[in-house]
């Protein structure tokens, strides 16, 4: 079926039922990339974690089949050079609905566009969730670093992201601009002739399914508010689009009515019977407030560009971006990921903190249902913090830390099952 990828012997797919959930077996087959960079240190620690939290909750009546499928260094290595990204990673991901991956890199300037990117467009995976919250014991440079409780909804389909880019003196280039001068009318292209460009696609469409899924996790999840964060004073038609678009949802979808006239609205949570604040902040101020008063936000629903630097920004104030989680979502299909990258400096060496791929696999555990695993994956990172035996990160802010490797700490979690 595959040319490289190895289905195995035994376990069954997930798959997806009528109304969009999942029907998840007791074996099921789970593709992963391992990654580059750390990802080669990482992904085996995760692997190992997770099949001891599978073994530790359902005793051997549960268990994953994991598939390793190849993007990548790896990719090129098993498929033949200039082969990043083969279509059969894609045709397995969809597949099995259900997969996880480790960083991939990214050259800056030239070379491959970024793979992480591509597989979010070609899989339409529209979320990328990025939950931030404080687990107790983490060295912090806030405070107060349990105020920090938010979940991210980033638009990870379109913006800036989309690729659209011309390099400076290239004829795209010089055909865009004398287009955008000529026909348009742009006055305010500064140095016309040395300009690189960048298009900035951002939709309704795009905007409306991010947002409603943003509001529904609010629902769901019985959180205050749902922030709309963006740049439209600048940008308005793309980035005050998008705050326009997410208030007339929930206008439109979700009941909501303006407070004190606009432009915030409220709905109430049909769960709970209690309000959902919908608002909205500019995108810089937000980087402020999220230090100043953490407290105020809770579930924020962002474009792709704003959303890439609120992840790592975010995650500084919980600990870093060595534990801090993520997942790509699309209606069915979904593919977990750390927000941090390949941190090429340290591959190899089993040294970094595998605990943002561990609590992406948390999240996927508690996506497919396994809900006993994933809380036994919380339960012993939360040990093992405390018992401050933790990689080089957290044991250079902390007071009497034992500091171990990447493999040790997965270790350390297996031995706080
Ligand atoms: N989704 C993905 O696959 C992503 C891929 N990338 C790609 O990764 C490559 C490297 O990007 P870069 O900008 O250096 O960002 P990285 O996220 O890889 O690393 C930045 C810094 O974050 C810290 N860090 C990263 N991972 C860990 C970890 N597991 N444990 C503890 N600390 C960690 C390190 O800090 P310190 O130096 O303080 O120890 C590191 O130097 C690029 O090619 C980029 O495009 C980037 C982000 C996401
Ligand atoms: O694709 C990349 O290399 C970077 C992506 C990234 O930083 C992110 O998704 O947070
Ligand atoms: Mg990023």
């Amino acid at each position: 079926m595959y040319q490289h990828i190895k289905v195995p012997s035994q376990g069954e797919r997930i798959t997806v039922k009528a109304d969009m959930s999942l029907s998840v077996p007791d074996e099921p087959i789970i593709p992963y990339i391992e990654g580059d960079g750390t990802g080669r240190d990482i992904t085996p620690v995760m692997l190992k974690v997770v099949d001891a939290a599978v073994a530790k909750a359902y005793g051997g009546k549960r268990k994953i089949h994991w598939m390793e499928m190849y993007a990548g260094e790896k990719a090129t290595q098993v498929y033949g050079p200039g082969v990043w990204l083969p279509d059969e990673t894609l045709q397995a991901a969809r597949e099995f609905v259900v997969s996880i991956k480790g960083p991939l890199t990214t050259p800056v300037g030239g070379g491959i566009r970024s793979l992480n990117v591509a597989l979010r467009q070609e899989l339409d995976l529209y979320v990328c969730l990025r939950p931030v919250q404080y687990f107790k014991g983490v060295p912090s440079p806030l405070k107060e670093p349990e105020k920090t409780n938010m979940v991210i909804f980033r638009e990870n389909s379109e913006d800036i992201y989309a690729g659209i880019e011309y390099e400076a003196g290239s004829d795209e280039a010089k055909k865009t601009i004398d287009f955008l001068v000529r026909e348009m009318g742009a006055k305010t292209i500064r140095f016309p002739e040395t300009s690189a460009l960048g298009i900035k696609p951002v939709s309704i469409e795009g905007t409306e399914r991010l947002v409603r899924r943003a509001l529904q996790y609010a629902i769901d999840n019985g959180r205050p508010s749902v922030t709309l964060v963006h740049k439209g004073n600048i940008m308005k038609f793309t980035e005050g689009g998008f705050r326009d678009w997410g208030y007339a949802l929930a206008g439109k979808e979700f009941g909501a009515v303006p407070i004190d006239g606009g432009p915030w609205m409220k709905f109430k949570n049909p769960r709970t019977g209690k309000d959902i604040v919908v608002k909205d902040v500019i995108a810089d101020a937000f980087l402020q407030q999220i230090l100043m008063r953490p407290a105020e936000y809770s579930v924020v629903a962002t474009l792709n560009l704003n959303g890439d630097y609120i992840s790592d920004a975010l995650a500084a104030q919980v600990g870093g971006i060595g534990i801090a989680p993520g997942a790509n979502m699309g209606d069915s299909v979904a593919m977990f990921e750390a927000t941090h990258g390949t941190a090429p400096k340290y591959a190899g060496k089993d040294y970094v903190n595998p605990g943002s791929e561990i609590l992406s696999a948390e999240m996927m555990l508690r996506h497919m249902g396994w809900t006993e695993a994933a809380d036994k994956i919380i339960s012993s990172l939360e040990k093992a913090i405390l018992s401050k035996k933790v990689t080089y990160d957290f044991a250079r802010l902390m007071d009497g830390a034992t500091q171990v490797s990447c493999s040790g700490f997965g270790q350390v979690m297996i031995d706080h099952m």
